[in-house]
């Protein structure tokens, strides 16, 4: 793949100063992150949004109080939201030590909708940490150094407002474990998008993710979509509240989750065009883009980290062949 050179100067500036590393519990240190949250007066809401997650959701809540909770005290609640769930995560979740709150059951005056963003904006109502940390319920792999990943640049610099993970993403297909191939929303629909319409995200690896911290001042400033959208909203949303040096992102290693078919991502993918196209109509004067897209940067990595890669991918086309008609006739 040709590689067109470097993204952006600001956006490659971002990706080189804001991108940290906690790839494993190796990567961080939890007697340095507790004496920083002590010294910032800090408060720490874990969320996990779970709808039907009876297989995975007592194992991630077991560790997470087990090991940030009671051994290293860096969180004070793990919440996790009962997302219209038909199984028993419920049950399973309070038996592991999480609180449990069913989305509907909070401000019930506002009514409830189905979907993963009305599950994190009402966990917002439903707890009560200044800094707020979001993990999915159905993470397959060892996720126990995320939180304290995700935590560090928020405890470390005060003028970051959002902390991304990011992680290289395999893929099972029919039991056969791929060393990458997951994100397929994120490389087929989301990135290119990002790319084109806010290039200073460019060097977000996994705009996608689902596991990411912020400051509550700042989560509370934006609108969260209801579905699936969320999180490619947030990110726009929270580059025009923050500015992207109020955002930041941390290798957290590798991440694997149970899959939903093409068909669902393909719903999923929708629901992320249209929180595109609605922010991207609200006109450039909202946006920090400079300039329009015509790159777009992927990212490889080489054993040790990301390695951006930008091609382009501006339009290049030819005119109605009627305009060149005379053109043609000479030639011939
Ligand atoms: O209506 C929903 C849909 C999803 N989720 C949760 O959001 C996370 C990510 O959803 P999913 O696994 O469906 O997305 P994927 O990771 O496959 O993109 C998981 O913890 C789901 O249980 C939720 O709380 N409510
Ligand atoms: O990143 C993606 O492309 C999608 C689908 O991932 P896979 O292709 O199933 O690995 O997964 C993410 O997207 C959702 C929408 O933003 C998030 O809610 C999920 O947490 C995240 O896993």
């Amino acid at each position: 793949m040709a590689d067109s050179g470097p993204m952006r100067p600001d956006t490659r500036a971002w990706f080189e100063h804001r991108t940290s590393s906690a790839t494993s519990l190796a990567g961080v240190d939890p007697v340095a992150l507790l004496a920083a949250k002590r010294r910032g007066g800090h408060r720490v809401s874990v969320v996990l949004p779970a709808r039907n997650e009876s297989a995975t959701v007592g194992g991630l809540v077991t560790d997470l109080v087990s090991r940030w909770v009671e051994q290293v005290p860096l969180v004070d609640e793990v919440v996790v939201m009962d997302s219209d769930s038909t199984d028993d995560t419920a049950a399973i979740a309070r038996a592991a030590g999480a609180r449990v709150v069913a989305t509907a059951d909070v401000l019930p005056a506002l009514g409830t909708r189905p979907g993963k963003g009305e599950a994190l904006w009402k966990s917002l109502a439903a707890t009560t940490g200044d800094l707020v940390v979001f993990m999915d319920s159905d993470l397959l792999n060892d996720v126990s150094h995320y939180v304290p990943g995700l935590l560090g640049p928020l405890l470390a610099d005060p003028r970051i407002d959002y902390v991304k993970g990011c992680y290289t993403r395999p893929l099972s297909v029919d039991g056969e474990v791929r060393a990458a191939g997951g994100g397929r929303v994120t490389e087929l629909t989301a990135r290119p998008l990002l790319n084109a319409l806010w290039p200073e995200l460019a060097g977000f690896v996994q705009p996608l993710g689902g596991e990411y911290a912020g400051r509550r001042s700042a989560l509370e400033q934006v609108p969260f979509v209801s579905g699936y959208g969320v999180e490619v909203g947030l990110l726009v949303d929270l580059l025009q509240v923050s500015g992207l040096p109020g955002l930041a992102q941390v290798d957290l290693g590798t991440r694997v989750h149970s899959h939903q078919t093409d068909e669902a991502l393909g719903a999923m993918a929708g629901q992320i065009v249209s929180t595109v196209l609605a922010r991207a109509s609200r006109g450039s004067s909202d946006r920090h883009r400079s300039a329009p897209g015509g790159l777009l940067t992927q990212f490889g990595h080489d054993g040790t980290g990301f390695v951006p890669t930008s091609i382009p991918v501006a339009v290049d086309q030819r005119p109605p062949m009627v305009t060149v008609r005379d053109y043609v006739q000479r030639a011939a």
